[in-house]
């Protein structure tokens, strides 16, 4: 019989998970590293010979990732390129906020190749945040499978800092940055920090494009403690057989994390990246307080319109 190429190989393109880039995004072309994308494969050549992968085709997702910053989405991207049926984007392609201007055409040859019956999926995590990111991916789909994930805002505001704090070290302290006026305790909303963790305001803008029933919403906290439970409910929410589960997962206690016993076309155990799952720097406690008086209306408004409590309060 003809011999056809598993398309989830060996040389197919996989993201490291020991050393993720910090800023995940894909770079523009021509900057492109060849190791970065499905697509650089594609017309490589070898004594004449083309050796491009013709198998299947380049589709648009079907599903996304749109956030949020911060809420576990590598984790979840990474858990569920553990289906066979699910083919996805290593980088953040980030068209929908920074590179819409490229076109469609580009967007979709930054996909990689999937048969019929797989899915193309793609996470960047700042779309949940952009304001014309509804109405753009409604344009390219209005049927795309929404995902988000989401945890505490104040502990993924705390995160967020940690993230510019490793890049900047002199950085101001979080409560200066946090509170408008230290003795007034007035919470800075144009913080994009505090500003992204406002779910209930940004959810609202993409129910102006899209029905409640397009969206599954993670708890970033669930995907630690039950990372089974959790690929559960995404695989049955994107009709996908439930083949990733507990026996995929083991407990690292040194990372403080679950990490993965055999990720794709790997035999090694693998945790993500240093960068994620860093420690947090100590923040008082009355700036901690503060923080969670001032998100906890907008959590019982987000609560309500996703139908589900997170327990954050
Ligand atoms: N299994 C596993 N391993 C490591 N880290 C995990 C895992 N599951 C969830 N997380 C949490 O993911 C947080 C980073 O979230 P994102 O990947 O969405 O960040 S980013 O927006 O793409 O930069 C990251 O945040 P920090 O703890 O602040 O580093 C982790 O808490």
């Amino acid at each position: 019989g003809m011999f056809i190429p598993s398309l989830k190989g060996g040389k197919a393109y996989k993201p490291s998970l020991e050393h993720p880039a910090d800023t995940e995004q894909v770079n523009l072309p021509g900057q492109m590293p060849h190791h970065m994308l499905d697509s650089a494969k594609d017309g490589a050549k070898s004594n004449d010979m083309p050796v491009s992968n013709t198998f299947g085709t380049k589709k648009f997702p079907q599903a996304i990732i749109i956030g949020v910053k911060k809420g576990g989405t590598r984790a979840l991207l990474e858990f569920l390129r553990i289906h066979p049926d699910v083919r996805a984007v290593g980088a953040e392609p980030h068209f929908f906020d920074r590179f819409y201007d490229k076109g469609l055409e580009w967007y979709r040859n930054l996909m990689p190749r999937t048969l019929d019956g797989q899915i193309t999926m793609e996470k960047t995590p700042s779309y949940f945040v952009t304001k014309e990111a509804p109405g753009r991916v409604c344009t390219m789909n209005c049927h795309t499978k929404l995902i988000v994930v989401v945890r505490d805002p104040v502990t993924r505001a705390v995160s967020d800092y940690t993230q510019t704090l490793s890049k900047n070290p002199g950085l101001p302290s979080f409560q200066s940055l946090a509170l408008k006026n230290s003795s007034t305790g007035l919470i800075d909303t144009t913080w994009s920090a505090v500003r992204i963790g406002l779910y209930a305001k940004h959810l609202e803008n993409w129910l102006q494009h899209f029905p409640l029933s397009h969206f599954l919403f993670v708890s970033g906290e669930r995907l630690v403690s039950d990372p089974a439970g959790e690929m559960g409910r995404v695989q049955d929410f994107l009709g996908l057989k439930r083949v990733v589960s507990d026996k995929h997962f083991y407990f690292n206690q040194t990372k403080g994390f679950p990490c993965l016993k055999k990720p794709e076309g790997s035999s090694r155990p693998r945790c993500l990246g240093k960068s994620k799952g860093r420690p947090h720097p100590q923040i008082p406690s009355e700036v901690l307080q503060r923080l969670r008086d001032f998100y906890r209306p907008f959590n019982h408004q987000f609560y309500q319109m996703s139908g589900q409590d997170f327990g954050w309060d």
